[in-house]
C-alpha cells in the first residue's frame, strides 16, 4: 500500500489530509465532530466515494467515543446515532458508498441485543457496536482494495487487444481513485499498482480532470510518488491520444472509478467519464470500471434515477496553487487564487456524468468481474455481499 494516507484514525481520534492544499502541502485536519466531517466532505477536502463513506462513519465513531451522546436510554441513544448519520448522509448526494454505509451501521445498531443488561451497560454495547463496525468499514477497504486491483489487472492483461513486445499494456485513467479516494491502494488506481506490481503496465496516462483537478492535483501526484511511468494530458487530448498513439504506446483500457453503479450497469462517475467511454468504444479500447461492491446500487434500476451533483461555479471560474518563482521552484507558503473567466459568465458545474452500461466492458469487484451476459445485460446479484443488503430508504 502506498504511504499516502487520505485517513489517519485511532480509536477517538480521525485526521484527515486537506486534499484541496495538493500537491504542495501535507496538511491533516482533525476531526472530531460530524459537522467537521461533513464540512471537510463537503468542501472536498476528503473526497472519493469510499474515502467520503469512511470519514463520515468515523467522524461519528470519534464523537460517540468522547462521550458526544448524552441520551438517556438506549432507544434513544440509536435515535442519536441514526439522526447524527441522517445529517452526514446530506454532505454529497452521487456516491452511493455513504448511503449504503449509513445503511449498515443503522443496521448494526438495530441489531444489538442488549437484553438482560441494565441503561447504561446497553447504551455502552450500542455506542461499541456502532464504532467497530464503522472501524471495520475503514480496515475492510483496503482489503477490497486489494482485491480489485487483483481481479482488474488480470482481467486488463487476459482482455488487451494491444500489448507490448514483452505483454505489457498502457491505460489511461481519469480524476482521482488512489490512496486518496479510499483506505489505501485505490480502485481504478489500485488496479494500475497491481498492473505495476506485476510488471504488466508500461504506461499510465491520466487526465488533469476539471475543475477541481483531481487528476493533475492527486492522480500525478500519486503515480510519480509510486515511481509509475505517467504522463499527464488534458480531458480533452483523450481523442488525440487515442487516434495517434493507441498502437505505438499499446492503449489497451480506459480504467475509471466508480460512484455508483445501478441495477442494470449504468455507471456515475466523474465528470468526462463518459465522453472517455464513447472515445474508448471508437477506438476499439476496453473500458473498465473499478467499483467495490459498496458503490453499487441494486435499488436503482438506470443512470437516469442517480442524483448528479452540481457544485459552485468558482470550481470553474477561479483555480488557485503555488506560486512559481522566477528559477522554476514552486513556493508552497505562497498559494494564490487566480481568476480565469470573466465572473459574470453564467456556469454549468456537474461534478459526475453517466456512462450507459453498453459502453462499459467491465465492473471489477472485490468478489470478482462482471461482464454483460448473452442478454448484454449485467447481473450483479452474484457479486452483492450479505452485508451489504440494503436497508430501503437510505442508500
Ligand atoms: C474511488 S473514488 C470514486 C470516485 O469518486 C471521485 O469523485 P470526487 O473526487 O468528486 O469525490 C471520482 O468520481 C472517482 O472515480
Amino acid at each position: 500500500m502506498s504511504g499516502l494516507q487520505a485517513i489517519r484514525y485511532t480509536r477517538g481520534s480521525l485526521e484527515v489530509l486537506d486534499q484541496l492544499r495538493l500537491p504542495h502541502e501535507h496538511h491533516y485536519d482533525n476531526i472530531t465532530t460530524s459537522e467537521e466531517a461533513f464540512d471537510c466532505i463537503k468542501s472536498m477536502r476528503v473526497r472519493g466515494a469510499p474515502a467520503i463513506a469512511i470519514v463520515a462513519a468515523l467522524a461519528h465513531a470519534v464523537e460517540l467515543h468522547n462521550g458526544a451522546c448524552k441520551a438517556s436510554t438506549t432507544e434513544k441513544t440509536i435515535a442519536y446515532i441514526e439522526s447524527r448519520l441522517d445529517y452526514l448522509f446530506e454532505s454529497r448526494p452521487t456516491a452511493v458508498d455513504l448511503g449504503n454505509a449509513i445503511s449498515h451501521l443503522k443496521t448494526t445498531v438495530r441489531r444489538v441485543v442488549v437484553s438482560g443488561l441494565d441503561g447504561q451497560a446497553a447504551q455502552e454495547k450500542v455506542i461499541e457496536a456502532y464504532i467497530e463496525a464503522a472501524e471495520e468499514i475503514f480496515r475492510k477497504d483496503t482489503e477490497t482494495n486489494l482485491s480489485i486491483g487483483e481481479h482488474g489487472a488480470k482481467w486488463v492483461v487476459e482482455n488487451a487487444t494491444v500489448q507490448s513486445a514483452e505483454g505489457k499494456v498502457a491505460v489511461l485513467t481519469h480524476c482521482n481513485t488512489g490512496s486518496l479516494a479510499t483506505s489505501g491502494h485505490g480502485t481504478a488506481l489500485g488496479i494500475i499498482r497491481s498492473l505495476h506490481s506485476a510488471g504488466s503496465l508500461s504506461h499510465a496516462f491520466c487526465t488533469e480532470t476539471r475543475p477541481y483537478n483531481q487528476g493533475s492535483r492527486l492522480t500525478a501526484f500519486e503515480l510519480v510518488y509510486e515511481n509509475i511511468p505517467s504522463t499527464l494530458i488534458t480531458d480533452s487530448m483523450a481523442g488525440a491520444l487515442f487516434a495517434t498513439r493507441k498502437q505505438k504506446d499499446h492503449i489497451a483500457a480506459v480504467i475509471v472509478g466508480a460512484d455508483r453503479v445501478v441495477r442494470n450497469g449504468d455507471t456515475a462517475n466523474k465528470v468526462g467519464t463518459y465522453a472517455l467511454a464513447v472515445l474508448a468504444k471508437y477506438h476499439g479500447i476496453k473500458f473498465v470500471v473499478a467499483a467495490p461492491t459498496t458503490s453499487i446500487d441494486l435499488k436503482t434500476e438506470t443512470g437516469f434515477g442517480i442524483k448528479i451533483e452540481e457544485r459552485k461555479r468558482e470550481e470553474l471560474t477561479q483555480i488557485s496553487g503555488a506560486v512559481v518563482g522566477a528559477n522554476g521552484s514552486v513556493d508552497v507558503s505562497k498559494t494564490a487564487r487566480v481568476a480565469i473567466a470573466d465572473q459574470r459568465v453564467g456556469v454549468w458545474n456537474p461534478a459526475f456524468d453517466v456512462t450507459p452500461a453498453e459502453l462499459i466492458d467491465a465492473v471489477v469487484t472485490e468478489r470478482g468481474v462482471v461482464e454483460k451476459g448473452p442478454d448484454g445485460r449485467f447481473d450483479f446479484s452474484g457479486v452483492m455481499p450479505e452485508r451489504w443488503a440494503q436497508v430501503a430508504g437510505t442508500a
